[in-house]
């Protein structure tokens, strides 16, 4: 039932509980602005069943209040802080290289000196072999022609894993076992595989120290550690949750990325030459050269309005907060609608164009980049997603020109995250 305030900002009553929509700059301005120092959002269910089921401790994705913010300020450190990402850039600078090899040695095998594909799979896995690596400092090997077994076993645990989050998400907790269980096996099953693995990473991790081999910089996970400010169970929860969060979401906003770029050539063409200047001033450090990119970063941007990967952000606000002349009681759950609000005509002029360059116009674009949330809650692995795909970016269009079969609009689905309802074909042409 709708009890709603209008066109911009319905409150909903869907079953027992109440929704207010928010679909402006403004309104999701007041909402965050007043979330207070324990912001709180919807939480998932069945990630913290398995929690429960298998004692583990919750990594802060899952977590609230005073225990979510002491775990996020010293996971910030390492994680989302310029000094951190400095640390973990040239890891997933070669995971994006080793992309582009794979890529050419498949093209070399085609007499054409192209390659037309469904790219969603081996996105899927560069963004894991990525952030993998920047985690646990280890390589996965999900570049090579044919990954380990381990390695497969472990891809396949983080597919099911989402898979079956989205229809658990309709469950209530306390149901989930009895209603279907071959789901709730699947899914249990698949997130021990994660921490499974998880295991392994930290066993490998204390036998190099124990070899006292000299400490380098080998990934989040061992810093963490190193430090020990987090219990090693935090350390694990949480480093588990960002492998399995960040995998899908960093490569659906690349796939529609290339696809946005493939069927508007000349923003391809401006970014390639911006990346050739970026480069022409000689080796320097990599933020340095990502900084020196921001029609690409303005790009990624713009995918994100088109395409946000959660389709809403939401919060429960702590104390009233007065949306559009109406008093929204604490505590009521207020859901950001990025998907509706990036494609609204009152909030974005052309709103169907793929347009870099809006973010880089003198507009006010306050609160209208919401993709990765807000304030002290927002993603903390942005960074490092940001910085994989502008490194996989800047390799791949510098090496090839991309095309597509078709310019027709994807139809998206939501799947716990966006996607597209068919994965466009891209075609790869080596630049001579
Ligand atoms: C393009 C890629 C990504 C997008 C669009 C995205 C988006 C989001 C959004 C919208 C939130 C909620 C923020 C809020 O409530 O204000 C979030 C939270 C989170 N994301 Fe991401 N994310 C991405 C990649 C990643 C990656 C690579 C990781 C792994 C490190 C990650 C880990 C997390 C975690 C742990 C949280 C919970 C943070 C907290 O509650 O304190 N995400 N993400």
């Amino acid at each position: 039932m709708l009890v709603g305030v209008g066109q911009l900002g319905p409150r909903e009553t869907v079953g027992t509980y109440n929704c207010v929509n928010v679909l402006l700059p403004r309104d999701a301005a007041q909402l965050f602005q007043s979330e207070g120092i324990f912001p709180r959002r919807m939480g998932i269910e069945s990630w913290i069943a398995h929690r429960q089921l298998r004692n583990h401790k919750c990594g802060i994705f899952l977590l609230n209040g005073e225990e979510w913010r002491s775990d996020r300020l010293i996971l910030n450190k390492e994680v989302i802080s310029p000094a951190g990402t400095r640390k973990f850039l040239p890891f997933l600078n070669a995971v994006a290289q080793d992309f582009v090899t794979l890529m050419h040695q498949r093209i070399s095998k085609n007499t054409r000196r192209s390659l037309t594909i469904d790219l969603y799979s081996d996105l899927f896995r560069f963004t894991l072999e990525g952030s993998s690596y920047a985690l646990y400092g280890e390589r996965l090997g999900l570049l090579e022609e044919s990954p380990n077994a381990e390695s497969q076993r472990f891809i396949s645990a983080v597919e099911t894993m989402l898979r079956t989050t989205l229809p658990l998400l309709f469950i209530p907790p306390g149901l989930m076992r009895w209603v279907n269980t071959k789901l709730w096996r699947d899914h249990i099953e698949a997130w021990d595989t994660i921490f499974k693995h998880a295991d392994k990473c930290i066993q490998n991790i204390y036998q190099e120290f124990c070899l006292g081999q000299p400490r380098k910089y080998s990934g989040i996970m061992a810093e963490l550690l190193v430090q020990a400010e987090l219990p090693l169970d935090s350390i694990k929860a949480n480093i588990t949750e960002f492998t399995a969060g960040g995998v899908d979401t960093t490569a659906m906003p690349l796939l529609f990325t290339l696809f946005e770029l493939a069927r508007n050539p000349s923003v391809q063409t401006a970014i390639r030459r911006e990346i050739a200047e970026a480069e022409s001033q000689g080796p320097r450090e990599l933020s340095k050269v990502l900084n020196s990119m921001p029609l690409l970063k303005s790009a990624l941007k713009e995918t994100l309005r088109l395409y946000p990967v959660g389709i809403t952000v939401q919060r429960y606000p702590t104390k009233d907060v007065v949306l559009q002349n109406y008093c929204v009681p604490a505590g009521t759950l207020c859901q950001v609608g990025l998907y509706a609000m990036g494609r609204s005509p009152e909030v974005f002029s052309n709103p169907e164009r793929y347009d870099p360059m809006r973010w880089l116009s003198k507009e006010d674009n306050s609160f209208k980049a919401l993709a990765f949330g807000f304030g002290a809650r927002q993603c903390i692995g942005r960074r490092l997603a940001e910085t994989e795909m502008m490194l996989f970016l800047m390799h791949v269009l510098r090496n090839f020109r991309i095309d597509t079969v078709s310019k027709a609009d994807i139809k998206t689905v939501f799947g716990f995250i966006l996607m597209p309802e068919k994965p466009p074909l891209l075609t790869f042409r080596p630049i001579d």
